[in-house]
């Protein structure tokens, strides 16, 4: 039952097949000396949800998950997991899963004993404690390193070994604070992959911290964009990437281009239109009076289009990306604008060059400036 965004995965349905909410986060407020660095966080978190937190640095990710992890107070508000007010707990009383970048394994204990950790902590019989490490160790692919310390293991093995550590006793909820911000970029392909495998085979409900867009688009179920201690948006990665509720989104999630228009209502129809210099076309916004259009770097194209905008430019620079070709232009009553075509697409993109691109109105986000 997974979809394109993934939003069923791994969920569990209530008898009456709504999901039942797993943490439920009313109205936290948290300051800093004077600074609030949290406004008023609402959040719902569904059983066996994959949810990111994605915003810049200091937009206050990690305060909010070492508040829902009990590391750190808050102001007012209200927390409960699985219906029960977790507010006064410990961080020991609430049981939760942790993988933190920084969160180190024992260096003394082999990897097997780091898995077995928690299991003993909760005194596990021995003989159902080395059958679940097994699996643990089995699922993240390091059986054969049982044996060895932590600093005999790469970065990976060691991120791996962590998430078995924290999986392995079945948390109700696991938090994950850029667990995979150390490795390099092949590495965290690959522990992405791994993520999103044992998250499916086990359903475990997890709240994931990044200010990496596209680590938060392959792995989650749902992202909440953090933007100064307010959620500046919160539904699917697809929702989030097409359809932007604000330019910030548009721009931190979909490095979208913001292009100033006017848009006023179409005395041929209920709707309306946009301008942009000397383009006009019909848009689907409620909007009227000075707006943002956000249009991504992909959806520009060099051809014209009967419906949507388009825009003649001189090249400023061009960079190769794989398959892609990167295209930076300064646009003519728009300004710059990054356009993002396909490298085998014939013509002329080299500094200097006059060209002409056209994004389609179906590929373009009216917003409020
Ligand atoms: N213990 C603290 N004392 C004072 N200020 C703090 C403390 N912890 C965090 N802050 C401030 O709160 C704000 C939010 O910090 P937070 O670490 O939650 O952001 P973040 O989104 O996780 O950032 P990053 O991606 O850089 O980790 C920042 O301005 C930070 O300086």
């Amino acid at each position: 039952m997974t979809t394109v965004a993934g939003v069923e995965r791994g969920t569990q349905p209530t008898p009456d097949g709504a999901r039942s909410v797993a943490l439920h986060v009313r109205s936290i407020r948290k300051s800093f000396a004077n600074q609030e660095v949290l406004r008023g966080i609402d959040l719902d978190v569904h059983e066996g949800e994959f949810l990111t937190l994605l915003g810049p640095s200091g937009s206050g990710k990690t305060t909010l998950l070492r508040i829902i992890a009990g590391f750190e107070s808050h102001d007012s508000g209200e927390m409960r997991l699985q219906g029960n007010d977790i507010s006064r707990l410990s961080p020991a009383q609430r049981d939760l899963g942790m993988v933190f970048q920084q969160y180190a394994l024992f260096p003394h204990m082999t990897v097997a004993d780091n898995v077995a950790y928690g299991l003993k902590m909760r005194r596990w019989d021995s003989a159902k404690l080395r059958a679940r490490v097994e699996q643990m160790l089995e699922m993240v692919g390091l059986p054969h390193l049982a044996d060895r310390k932590p600093r005999q293991l790469s970065g990976g093995q060691q991120q791996r070994v962590a998430l078995a550590r924290a999986l392995a006793y079945e948390p109700k909820l696991l938090l994950m604070d850029e667990p995979l911000g150390a490795l390099d970029k092949n590495l965290r392909l690959q522990m992405e992959e791994e993520l999103r495998r044992v998250h499916r085979q086990l359903g475990t409900t997890v709240i994931y911290v990044t200010h990496d867009q596209e680590e938060a688009l392959a792995l989650s179920d749902r992202i909440a964009v953090m933007q100064e201690g307010r959620f500046a948006g919160l539904d699917t990665p697809t929702a989030l990437y097409q359809r932007p509720p604000s330019t910030f989104v548009a721009r931190f999630f979909s490095n979208a281009n913001l292009i100033p228009a006017t848009a006023s209502s179409d005395p041929g129809s209920e709707g309306a239109v946009v301008e942009v210099g000397d383009c006009r076309f019909p848009a689907a916004t409620d909007l009227r009076g000075d707006v943002m259009l956000a249009v991504r770097p992909r959806s520009l194209r060099p051809e014209t289009v009967a419906d949507g905008l388009t825009i003649h430019g001189t090249v400023i620079d061009s960079l190769l990306m794989g398959d892609d070709r990167q295209v930076r232009l300064e646009a003519a009553g728009v300004g710059p604008v990054v356009a993002r075509i396909s490298a085998a697409q014939p013509g002329e993109f080299e500094p200097g060059a006059t060209v002409t691109l056209s994004a389609a109105s179906h590929d373009i986000t009216v917003l409020a400036p």
